[in-house]
């Protein structure tokens, strides 16, 4: 089968999970998810099923932790997508859309401007072909991968107001010389700037303690929206995210995983002692799947090698559930 992306270099592994019959009723997402077809290609187990409404979504893998090597921090995310799809793959299919797998990029010997590069170009040609992308990454430089194939499509270069919205304990605004896991957002905000487009960024769940003075006068200086971790409940999250969406046409939504409690998500590279909890981090999920603006997503900083019982890999399956419901 001809790749629609010749960028994504690792062909989809077959998903796998609990098999209780052949039957929709019995569907689970390994049952449910097809490889990409090609544009003049044979039709994928998806296209089989009745044609749902919705726009079908492709799963990319980032796998990388180049970015939290750089940045000093605990690497092994670049396992993650495997270990996503593997928590994906026995849930139970209750989705009105077509799920399809367009594989992993995967960066190798260091590159990771070559591999952001890469899924940038896979991002926008799915993008185009009117799916809705989900990036399984690797550590957080996933997120300015995502922002290159989301500031290139066309949505976006039409004059679409893209918004992104992070869940995540920290800004990742860092100025360093070099790009990592730290400064996906910075290096975003300048991209914008270079497109002459405004960079309207919101994060919830930023700990003070995990945040230096700097990095708060950084948010500042770029005008970016946040609410500290101690302020997320699930009301204040709620209007913070309406007021958001309520600004722009279109959203990148970025779940870094160590916005949640380490107890409910230890594998990831810096646990959170104090956390997001889980229920408000999915009910901002169901808000953005509502909200008819959701143009792209992803899950980062998955670190299966200290994750605890698959907790974190299984809180985060969940989560991506939601939000293609
Ligand atoms: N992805 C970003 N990570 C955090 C890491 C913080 C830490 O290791 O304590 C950051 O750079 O701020
Ligand atoms: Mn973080
Ligand atoms: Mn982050």
């Amino acid at each position: 089968m001809t790749s629609l992306i010749p960028d994504v270099d690792t062909p989809s592994a077959p998903w796998t999970g609990r098999f209780d019959g052949d039957g929709p009723e019995h569907r689970r997402w390994w049952q449910a998810v097809a490889p990409l077809p090609a544009v003049t290609g044979p039709a994928g187990a998806a296209q089989e099923a009745p044609q749902p409404a919705a726009r079908p979504a492709a799963i990319l893998g980032f796998a990388s932790d180049e970015g939290v090597r750089r940045n000093k921090g605990r690497t092994g995310a670049a396992a993650a997508p495997e270990a996503l799809r593997r928590a994906l793959g026995p849930l139970a299919f209750h989705l009105d859309r077509a799920v399809y797998d367009a594989g992993d990029v995967a960066v190798a010997g260091g590159d990771l401007e070559g591999g952001q590069a890469r899924l940038g170009r896979a991002v926008a040609s799915l993008l185009d072909t009117g799916h809705l992308t989900v990036v399984l990454g690797g550590g957080h430089e996933t997120a300015y991968a995502s922002y290159l194939g989301v500031g290139a499509s066309r949505a976006v270069t039409e004059g679409k107001r893209l918004g992104v919205l992070n869940l995540d304990a920290h800004f990742d605004l860092r100025d360093e010389p070099v790009a990592s896991s730290g400064t996906p957002f910075l290096q975003m905000a300048r991209a914008e700037a270079a497109a002459g487009r405004g960079f309207r960024y919101a994060v919830a769940g930023i700990s003070e303690a995990n945040n230096t003075r700097a990095l708060f006068e950084t948010a500042d200086r770029l005008g970016v929206r946040y609410l500290l971790d101690e302020d997320c409940s699930e009301e204040r999250v709620r209007d913070f995210v309406a007021s958001f969406l309520a600004d722009i046409d279109v959203l990148y939504l970025t779940i870094d995983l160590d916005v949640l409690p380490a107890a409910v998500a230890p594998g990831v590279s810096a646990p959170a002692a104090y956390g997001v909890p889980l229920p408000v981090i999915s009910a901002v999920c169901r808000q953005v799947a509502r909200s008819g603006k959701l143009l792209h997503c992803d899950v980062a900083e998955l670190n299966p090698e200290f994750d605890l019982d698959s907790r974190t890999a299984r809180v985060a399956a969940r989560l991506v559930d939601t939000l293609l419901r």
